[in-house]
């Protein structure tokens, strides 16, 4: 790979910048060098991704230096970058699904094979051979003509950094590459990383996964308040000396509330439900004041049943709500009966980018702020500074349009929009994802205030400790269906690794019957209701 020559330093010295005169950066350095991986720590809002676009010339930095082996050079644009040797993969997939591997591998290139006849049309058969070279020294095993979108998450993200490697840069940038993914396919974009270190690549990555840094990063640069307060080789570095050095001495571990919240009566019951043609149908209740995680790897029907509940994928099955039948189909059948849903992809449909803070905050309940029919300004920002207070949301004003602020922070307008709104069920995807230590602590705290309160919540996470932390029950689907529901405690790490990934089948020793007892007053569901048909997992989208 041509990253082994060239270049072996990247960084730049003295960064500081500003949007519209508050400063993000403060005289940063931040040094990469070759065949080596860097991890970018910070709490939200601390600077990380706007360092990330001054390294990869998506932002003009208002002063500092960048450097090229010690040499001054200028990068305006991401093309310029690309050209120095550096390249970056964003957080959110950019890929078209109607589109090959290879086809969008082909969009960055920058010499194309063509054929010598046909007027210069490209030569497909070779730049197949490419590709296939390519994920071959990338130790990637993909169909270079396989269709994005029937790619699980992983092979995307390999599709991705596939994509930005088709230049054969020198030093690569990766925002949160394992955000969402869950622990087994995460581990997959971590050994990728780890060859492309074999080859020379410098690489940087930001991550809010400590364990996964200290397992992989050679060295961490810590930033708090836009400022470098730290820069070290990883080794010797414990999880919780990271986290200290992000965020001081504020506590930062959410805890287990000391009074169980869940109650006996059922909020939620769902009947005859299937996720998917394959997968057998199930019946699951949620009580009030309880938190039930719903896991299980790609097109295991997880996540689809949370967006079932949520509306945002109509229930094939029936509903109650407190014993009464309800529809399910639609967003606003969801809302009509009190659940709100909080989907992963928050930029593109949970919130209104252009819209303030505080509008955002209150968007799924402006009634409540209204008087005559208007709404009252005075009680949107009273409310607006409630939950900027409640969450830490740091924002440039309650005025600011969401789109200005860090994606934590943009998390965590979302859930208190849902929480503002007097939902009692809510269905949340990935509430934490993007957000720091010191966030996901508050985040909890505000769900487990919720269940108190007499809400309950249906929640799909990859990240097994979120959800041993949090969940009174989990419910494990596996090949399109449910497999089994346990209580919290009957789980440990390793266990409920093993159960979705499906290396353990049922219950060790006294463990929970299929859809467990935990709670006396809501009968089992019959056990008829556990799919029995054990179709082969597919790869694929879990809507
Ligand atoms: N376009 C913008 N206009 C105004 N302020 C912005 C803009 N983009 C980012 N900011 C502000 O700059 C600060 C740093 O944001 P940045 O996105 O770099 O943080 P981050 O460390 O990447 O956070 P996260 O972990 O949440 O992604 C934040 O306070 C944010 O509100």
């Amino acid at each position: 790979m041509a990253a082994t020559t060239g270049a072996t330093r990247f960084g730049v010295r003295a960064a500081v910048h500003d949007y519209s005169g508050v400063v993000v950066l403060r005289e940063v350095d931040f040094e990469l060098r070759g065949g080596e991986i860097h991890a970018l720590l910070g709490e939200n809002g601390s600077g990380k991704s706007t360092l990330i676009k001054v390294l990869t010339g998506a932002v003009r930095p208002t002063g500092g230096t960048l450097l090229l082996d010690g040499e001054p050079i200028h990068l305006a644009t991401p093309q310029q970058a690309q050209a120095a040797g550096v390249a970056v993969v964003h957080q959110n997939y950019n890929l078209f699904p109607d589109l090959s591997v290879e086809k969008t591998l082909l969009a960055s290139a920058a010499d194309v094979p063509r054929r010598v006849t046909g007027l210069g049309a490209v030569d497909h058969r070779a730049w197949r051979r490419r590709v296939r070279e390519l994920l071959h020294r990338l130790g990637v095993d993909l169909d270079p003509r396989a269709l994005v979108g029937t790619l699980g998450p992983a092979e995307r993200k390999f599709v991705e950094i596939a994509r930005a490697m088709v230049t054969e840069p020198r030093f690569l940038v990766l925002d949160e590459p394992t955000a969402s993914l869950e622990p087994a396919a995460a581990d997959r974009v971590l050994t990728l990383m780890r060859t492309l270190r074999t080859h020379g690549v410098g690489l940087a990555f930001v991550s809010h996964r400590l364990d996964e840094v200290a397992a992989t990063a050679d060295r961490v640069t810590v930033l708090r308040d836009g400022q470098r307060v730290a820069e070290r080789p990883s080794a010797g570095l414990t999880t919780a000396e990271m986290a200290r050095l992000m965020v001081g001495d504020r506590p930062q571990e959410s805890l287990r509330p000391a009074v169980p919240t869940v109650r006996p009566e059922v909020l939620l019951r769902v009947h005859e439900v299937r996720v998917s043609d394959d997968g057998g149908a199930f019946d699951l209740d949620v009580h009030v004041g309880e938190i039930l995680a719903v896991t299980g790897l790609v097109g295991s029907g997880a996540a689809r049943f949370v967006a079932m509940v949520g509306g945002d994928v109509p229930l094939r099955g029936r509903a109650e709500i407190d014993g009464r039948p309800v529809p399910l189909r639609t967003a606003r059948d969801a809302q009509a009966q009190g659940i709100g849903f909080i989907p992963e992809d928050r930029k593109a449909r949970g919130l209104v980018l252009e819209h303030s803070c505080a509008v955002n905050i209150s968007l799924a309940s402006l009634g409540q702020v209204a008087t005559a029919g208007r709404v009252s300004r005075r009680r949107l920002l009273r409310r607006a500074e409630d939950f900027r207070t409640r969450l830490d949301i740091r924002m440039p004003s309650l005025d600011a349009p969401a789109s200005t602020l860090s994606g934590g922070n943009q998390q965590k307008v979302l859930v208190a929009k849902w929480l503002a709104s007097g939902v009692r069920l809510l269905a949340v995807e990935e509430p934490t994802q993007g957000v720091d230590i010191g966030g996901r602590a508050q985040i909890h705290d505000l769900l487990h205030e919720f269940t108190a309160g007499g809400g309950a919540v249906v929640l799909f996470s990859t990240d097994v400790r979120e959800v041993l932390g949090l969940a009174d029950r989990v419910a494990v689907f596996r090949h399109g269906g449910l497999s089994r529901v346990h209580p919290v405690g009957d789980l440990d790490q390793a266990r409920l690794t093993a159960l979705t990934a499906g290396e353990e089948d049922g219950p060790r020793g006294h463990g929970p019957s299929p859809a467990d007892g935990a709670f006396p007053a809501s009968p089992a569901p019959p056990s008829s209701s556990i799919p029995s048909a054990r179709p082969t997992l597919r790869m694929e989208s879990s809507r």
